[in-house]
């Protein structure tokens, strides 16, 4: 419990973060089914970049496999077996949320997320500023951070340079990046470790799930 609950904030048109979105009870659901998708076949990884680096942040995906940059149905650039499921609960989470970050429940009836990207960070991992960009469809992501706190540094559209903002995204926040915010930059220069509250069970690190609509089938 927060004493002092920050408020819904609408970062940009169409960006809106709503902090301590998700119950402890979904929090450790959302923790325990994150460490079961992390498993082999198809589990987390380092993606490596075109440049031959590997991302210090390590991911699962669900319903399509990323990999820089394209989505497959199978982990090509990995043990090459089908990627995990999507599972209903968590589109139908997907929903709700973007009903409750627009307070629209048409946009939350219609949105229809088929890939979630599951990642994780050690104390020293980070995100350079990207767009995602990878989906023909232009529908909101939906980001659920759970764990250690991060800076969330959210761009323009333009380039991945200022203007930003830096946000705190804490565990069970909710932050909905759509309309003409859809292609913004974004990135996580850092988290806090140290910062999770053991009682969701994650001990050290963090996990961020955003969730997609493809517009592939
Ligand atoms: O970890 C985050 O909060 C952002 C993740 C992200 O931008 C992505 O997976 O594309
Ligand atoms: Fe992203």
């Amino acid at each position: 419990m927060e004493l002092f609950p920050r408020p819904r904030t609408e970062i940009a048109p169409g960006a809106v973060h709503l902090p301590g979105w998700l119950s402890l009870d979904l929090q450790r659901r959302l923790v325990l089914a994150c460490r079961d998708w992390a498993k082999p076949p198809a589990g987390l990884r380092a993606a490596r970049l075109p440049s031959g680096a590997r991302m210090s942040v390590r991911t699962v995906c669900l319903g399509w496999h990323w990999y820089p940059y394209r989505y497959s149905r199978t982990v090509d650039d990995g043990d090459g077996s089908p990627v995990k499921p999507l599972p209903a609960w968590l589109a139908e989470l997907g929903r709700r949320a973007v009903a409750e970050a627009y307070q629209d429940p048409a946009a939350g009836e219609s949105y229809r997320p088929d890939v979630a990207l599951v990642n994780f960070y050690d104390a020293d991992a980070r995100m350079g500023m990207h767009q995602d960009r990878d989906e023909v469809s232009r529908a909101p992501v939906v980001s659920l951070s759970l764990g250690d706190e991060c800076v969330f540094r959210f761009g323009n559209t333009e380039n991945r340079n200022r203007p930003w903002t830096d946000v705190e995204l804490g565990s069970g926040d909710l932050f909905v990046f759509g309309g003409a915010s859809r292609l913004a930059y974004h990135g996580v220069p850092r988290t806090r470790p140290g910062t999770a509250d053991p009682s969701i069970g994650m001990t050290a690190g963090r996990l961020n799930i955003t969730l997609r609509e493809s517009g592939m089938d």
